[in-house]
């Protein structure tokens, strides 16, 4: 899978280069038909050749993102499929199919992750489709093609509302395109039957009937005929129409992802060299966000050299992120999107030093410690709004309790969005690299504490890399102490 994380993307991109490689090849033998490859690969080489500065850079824009799977999943296959009508070198057609078996290129499935994820962060971050359809503060401006692509995608997942301003996009730029004038014939066809669908869902048939209308008088020829009778018809088959509404709750997770909070007081940050005589001559340097629970972070724990390593040794092991779903039983949702790995200390020297670090902050035991968790966010990645506790009697891998504390590192900054955000306690963190935020998930009476919800806003610019530590409760009672009164309730 390519869309959950920027690095499994830089795969598809090498790829891509793969790709590129082959055609250059085929393309100095075949003069008669060079014309309309070299069009196409104009096309895709303008964007390749813009990745190539900085892959990282490049693909960290969610727009690119999105075009890279869009070019595999239909350009490239366009071309493979254009190609077997003609007498064509046998080799070239082999190292395609070849590259299609052995790589396992991106699907269907995958180009509607990436346009789902685009969805994702017009949503939350009041993105205007017509500002990302246009590039404008979002990489370069989409195709037609590219926005009929987004459009469908929308149009299957009941978003009409979205839709809609995607479908106008394509209109436009369909109309105002240098392709021949059959191809914007057909597609202009199929684009008045999408309109006339989207009205006609959202309850506007008079729109509906007029897009059909314009159908019937311009091309007669066209053969899917959609009419009004098929529409109703449509619409009987499906359930009732629920349009997208956001709710209050959501509301606050999208403000909070914004980097709006509420007012509140505004803590200090401080130096701290107390927890450990380690810190003396390099002293932690503090920054509570809020005091009960007790969410902080430290700054400048870790250096640019530290998360290499580790990065070289977790990328190898990166899978798609799951969440858990009941006992024993995970699953793959668009509720987490992301790739992760396990580590433990010994894997290597910067994890070992990280346990440490965890180890002198909070002085917990550490014999009790989970394997620590490395996940990578792609296009519009994130994690909604969930609890780190398990609240079940089971232990967890053998392990005693339950995760009494968060302790999570940012791997990387992010150019935009990826904040970590605490819905209930009107509380945001933007991503700093090498930094640390700390919080408590158990009250001191190791019950769940419910006001520690929290979440990972979808990246939408750069790449977002973290990594937990979760502590667990069984062997803290020197560490954490209960207090004398029952604080479960607060
Ligand atoms: O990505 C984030 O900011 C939060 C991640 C998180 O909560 C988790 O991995 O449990
Ligand atoms: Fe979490």
């Amino acid at each position: 899978e390519f869309y959950s994380s920027i690095d499994s993307l830089k795969r598809l991109d090498s790829i891509e280069s793969s790709l590129l490689l082959s055609f250059r090849k085929y393309s100095e033998g075949l003069e008669d038909y060079i014309s309309i490859i070299r069009r196409f690969m104009e096309r895709i080489k303008f964007q390749h050749e813009k990745a190539e500065k900085d892959v990282e850079d490049y693909l960290g824009n969610p727009i690119n993102a999105f075009t890279l799977i869009e070019r595999v999943v239909r350009d490239w296959m366009d071309v493979n499929d254009l190609l077997k009508f003609e007498d064509i070198s046998q080799e070239l057609m082999d190292s395609l199919t070849q590259l299609r078996k052995n790589s396992s290129l991106p699907d269907e499935n995958e180009l509607k992750g990436a346009v789902l994820g685009l969805a994702r962060l017009q949503d939350i971050y009041d993105i205007d489709a017509d500002d990302m359809a246009n590039g404008k503060g979002y990489g370069h401006p989409l195709t037609w093609r590219e926005c009929l692509e987004i459009a469908t995608t929308l149009i299957d997942e009941n978003r009409m509302d979205l839709a809609l301003k995607w479908l106008k996009q394509t209109d436009r730029k369909l109309q105002n395109s240098q392709d021949a004038k059959e191809i914007k014939d057909y597609f202009a066809t199929q684009i008045k039957e999408h309109f006339a669908r989207v009205h006609h869902t959202l309850g506007d048939k008079q729109k509906a009937q007029q897009h059909l209308n314009g159908i019937s008088e311009k091309d007669s020829q066209h053969s899917s005929k959609l009419t009004m009778k098929m529409l109703n018809r449509l619409m009987d088959e499906k359930q009732k129409y629920i349009p997208f509404k956001e709710s209050d709750r959501h509301r606050n997770y999208a403000r909070l992802c914004q980097g709006k909070s509420l007012n509140r007081t505004q803590l200090s940050c401080h130096l701290d060299s107390s927890s450990h005589p380690f810190f003396i001559l390099n002293p932690l340097q503090i920054e509570p966000m809020l005091m009960d629970p007790y969410i902080r972070v430290y700054h400048n724990l870790l250096s640019d050299e530290q998360i290499t390593n580790l990065f070289n040794f977790a990328s190898k092991k990166f899978y798609r992120s799951e969440v858990i779903r009941g006992p024993n039983e995970n699953e793959v949702t668009e509720k987490r999107v992301s790739q992760q790995a396990w580590v433990s200390p010994e894997d290597t020297p910067t994890a070992a030093y990280m346990y440490r670090m965890v180890h002198l902050i909070t002085g917990f035991n550490m014999t009790n410690v989970e394997k620590m968790q490395v996940a990578n966010y792609g296009i519009g990645g994130l994690y909604v709004p969930h609890y780190d506790y398990m609240n079940v009697s089971r232990t967890l891998a053998g392990l005693v309790g339950d995760r009494i504390s968060t302790n999570m590192f940012y791997l990387s900054d992010v150019i935009q969005g990826g904040y970590t955000i605490f819905p209930e306690l009107n509380v945001y963190l933007k991503p700093i690299k090498g930094s640390m935020v700390m919080w408590p998930n158990l009250h001191r009476s190791v019950q769940p504490d419910i006001r520690t919800l929290h979440a990972g806003c979808p990246v939408v610019k750069g790449t977002k890399r973290i990594a937990n530590i979760w502590t667990h409760s069984g062997y803290q009672d020197v560490a954490r102490p209960c207090g004398l009164t029952n604080d479960a309730l607060k």
